[in-house]
């Protein structure tokens, strides 16, 4: 399937549930889950370190160092299974990255609270490009400011092999998540690819 628009106002944002078929993305989640060096990573949450409800991996170009929510991180070298995903996630998006974060959601209690992908090294108008490996989970988006945007919040469950992308202004409107659910869930690993770029 293609990738194909979800109707947003004020936002750019693509969904392709099967970009990967399900050989692909399970042995894809099986060999990340075991080969990627996982790191728990504190964040700084109103001046106050917490420790991140996930695990996190950062792997790119030596030359894009990115500072996310007030840790520095520096590139892992791109593996060749990276590299090679990195590629096919490319010519879907028409567009570069030269980075990827990859984040590890062990079990429903893993999330990822109410943010916008909007940090300077990302430029003006952000290409984000999400890869869904394992478990599906339900991403959350809805408006920053809601007396200029009135929308209701947005759910797409992000299936295994599926890839999401947001452009445009999506970035600077709109906010998204990943909640956390009581229901039993098993490992969802997601990657999205990034251009940062040098000032
Ligand atoms: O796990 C996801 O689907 C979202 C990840 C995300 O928003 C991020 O890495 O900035
Ligand atoms: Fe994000």
């Amino acid at each position: 399937m293609p990738l194909t628009r979800i109707p947003l106002p004020h936002a750019d944002v693509l969904l392709d549930p099967d970009f990967l078929g399900p050989g692909e993305a399970a042995s894809l989640l099986e060999e990340l889950s075991s080969s990627i060096a996982w790191r728990h990573e504190p964040i700084k949450l109103f001046g106050k370190e917490v420790m991140q409800p996930r695990l996190t991996a950062w792997h790119g170009d030596p030359t894009a160092r990115y500072s996310y929510s007030g840790i520095m991180l520096d590139p892992q070298p791109w593996t060749l299974t990276l590299q090679q995903l990195r590629e096919q996630v490319e010519t879907a998006a028409q567009t570069h990255f030269n980075s990827v974060l990859l984040n590890l959601y062990r079990t429903g209690q893993d999330s990822m609270g109410w943010h916008a992908d909007n940090e300077p090294e990302l430029g003006s108008s952000p290409i984000i490009a999400s890869v869904s490996l394992g478990a599906t989970r339900r991403f959350r988006l809805r408006p920053r400011d809601p007396q200029y945007l009135p929308h209701a919040p947005v759910s797409l469950d992000l299936s295994t092999g599926s890839l999401l992308l947001m452009r445009g202004s999506t970035q600077q409107h709109w906010l998204h998540a990943v909640p956390k659910t009581a229901r039993p869930t098993a490992p969802r690993l997601n990657l999205t690819f990034r251009l940062v770029v040098n000032r």
